[in-house]
């Protein structure tokens, strides 16, 4: 199922900090992709993931995940999508205090209706897969930024969400961790054929994607895809 932006407008902020975040912005994000998404602070990478998302309602166009139009829905009809198809990892994380990291992931799926039990097993494996198989038990609050990170990124891929939309996943991680995180985030999306749109600055996540698209170029009116 592909998600595509058609001529979508975003204006953010009131009075003089009113700002044209995304104009008349078209683009389409294929699925079994990871596609990196590029280009200069203040571009609207940010912005583009919260439409996507669902997040964030723009004030013109479309957003097309599958024949759905995300911009109509109501709102109760917004969440459930957020809820049942689309996959956050974003810079705050939004992980729950006081909760261990194996426990965040166990809470994520009871959310949407699975019980711990069916997933403990699957969510084990996650953790371990982003390098975290010995901390299962540890606070997440009592974790590095990075860590943080690895733990959204396993609840994410936990729910196997259609759409997985991922702010700066290797911002606060060494290189070694980044690429590891890399090679995870693209062998899910193939393996289940979501569609997986990475804001990013870093080269790692740019040189393994299997398109780029540049907010630059796209505000020229064109797109790079490779
Ligand atoms: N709440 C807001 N009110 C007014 N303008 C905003 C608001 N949030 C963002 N903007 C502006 O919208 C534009 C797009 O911002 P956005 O955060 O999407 O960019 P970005 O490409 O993600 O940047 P970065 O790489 O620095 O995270 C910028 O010009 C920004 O200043």
């Amino acid at each position: 199922m592909s998600l595509e932006l058609l001529d979508v407008t975003v204006r953010l902020g009131r009075g003089e900090s009113r700002t044209t975040a995304l104009r008349e912005l078209t683009v389409g994000f294929a699925p079994s992709a990871l596609t990196a998404l590029v280009g200069p602070s203040g571009s609207g990478k940010s912005t583009l993931l919260a439409v996507a998302g669902a997040l964030l309602r723009p004030d013109e166009g479309r957003v097309l995940l599958g024949g759905t139009d995300l911009a109509r829905l109501s709102p109760a009809e917004q969440a459930r999508v957020r809820r049942e198809r689309i996959g956050y990892v974003f810079q705050s994380g939004n992980l729950l205090s006081g909760l261990t990291a194996l426990e965040q992931l166990l809470a994520a799926a009871s959310v949407t209706g699975r019980s711990p039990r069916s997933v403990r097993a699957r969510a084990t494996e996650l953790l371990t897969e982003v390098g975290l198989g010995h901390r299962l038990r540890h606070r997440a609050d009592q974790m590095s930024g990075g860590e943080r990170q690895r733990i959204a990124i396993a609840r994410a891929l936990l729910l196997e969400p259609e759409v997985l939309l991922v702010d700066e996943p290797t911002a606060a991680v060494d290189r070694e961790r980044a690429a590891d995180l890399v090679e995870l985030l693209m062998s899910t999306t193939h393996r289940h054929g979501c569609v997986t749109v990475v804001a990013t600055h870093d080269p790692v996540v740019v040189e393994a994607a299997d398109h780029v698209v540049d907010m630059a170029l796209l505000r020229a009116g064109s797109d790079s895809a490779r």
